[in-house]
């Protein structure tokens, strides 16, 4: 069973950065703290690709990482590896349908960790939500250039059928999400929205940020 505060945690979603180093154009560290000043609530690492670190390194950044979101109070969520998670305390992990199952992580991590699963369909909806998932990302939404075994684009969807249920678990949506298309997630009933490339890859970061910020204010006001 998680103890998260699932109100707050909703306004952890609301701009949800994620990245590793084969996301950024600067130095990964650089890009975080763009991020955050630009207004990111909530950070995941994500270290994936035929470059991707590993060992001394990949916990050396993971470190270097988790204090910039420390010192700004920002949720340090972990993707896939739940060793490096627990080995670092992590804040929590993100895991997919490959992944290890949500309700075993739950036994490893404990109540306080925040779990959050992948979801593309409402059967693995219902399973994690079962599991004790805290929250899910669902998408992807729109076409996505940063993940290569991306599931069928699938718009907006199944966050409106997940809501139209009554199912009110804390949720963003993910996959291709730009400022200009934020409006339809939030407006569908997604909590917020997690984005790759178009803050990581950005010239300014804070400036990209900021641009979401306002993107889902306005959709908050005009649903
Ligand atoms: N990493 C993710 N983060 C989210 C979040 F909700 F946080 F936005 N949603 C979905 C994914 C995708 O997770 P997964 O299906 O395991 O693929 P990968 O391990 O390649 O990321
Ligand atoms: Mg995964």
């Amino acid at each position: 069973m998680s103890v998260v505060d699932s109100h707050k945690l909703r306004e952890q979603l609301s701009l949800y950065f994620i990245m590793g180093t084969a996301n950024c154009r600067k130095s990964p560290e650089e890009t975080l703290k763009a991020a955050i000043k630009g207004g990111a609530t909530m950070f995941q690492f994500r270290e994936k690709g035929p470059s991707a670190l590993h060992g001394q390194a990949l916990l050396e950044l993971a470190k270097s990482l988790q204090c910039l979101c420390r010192a700004e109070g920002v949720p340090f969520i972990i993707n896939d590896d739940i060793e490096l998670a627990i080995q670092l305390d992590a804040d929590g992990v993100h895991i997919g349908q490959e992944d290890e199952p949500a309700a075993s992580i739950r036994q490893r991590l404990g109540s306080g960790k925040i779990i959050g699963v992948s979801a593309h369909n409402l059967a693995e909806v219902q399973q994690a939500i079962s599991d004790g998932a805290d929250y899910l990302g669902i998408g992807p939404v729109y076409p996505t250039p940063s993940k290569d075994d991306a599931r069928a684009v699938q718009g907006t969807r199944l966050i409106t059928e997940i809501r139209e249920k009554g199912i009110d678990i804390p949720l963003v949506g993910i996959g291709g999400i730009t400022a200009a298309n934020t409006a339809p997630v939030i407006a569908a009933g997604a909590d917020g929205i997690s984005v790759i490339s178009a803050i990581a890859g950005a010239a300014d970061a804070t400036a990209a940020a900021r641009e979401f910020v306002q993107a889902i204010e306005r959709a908050h006001i005009r649903p």
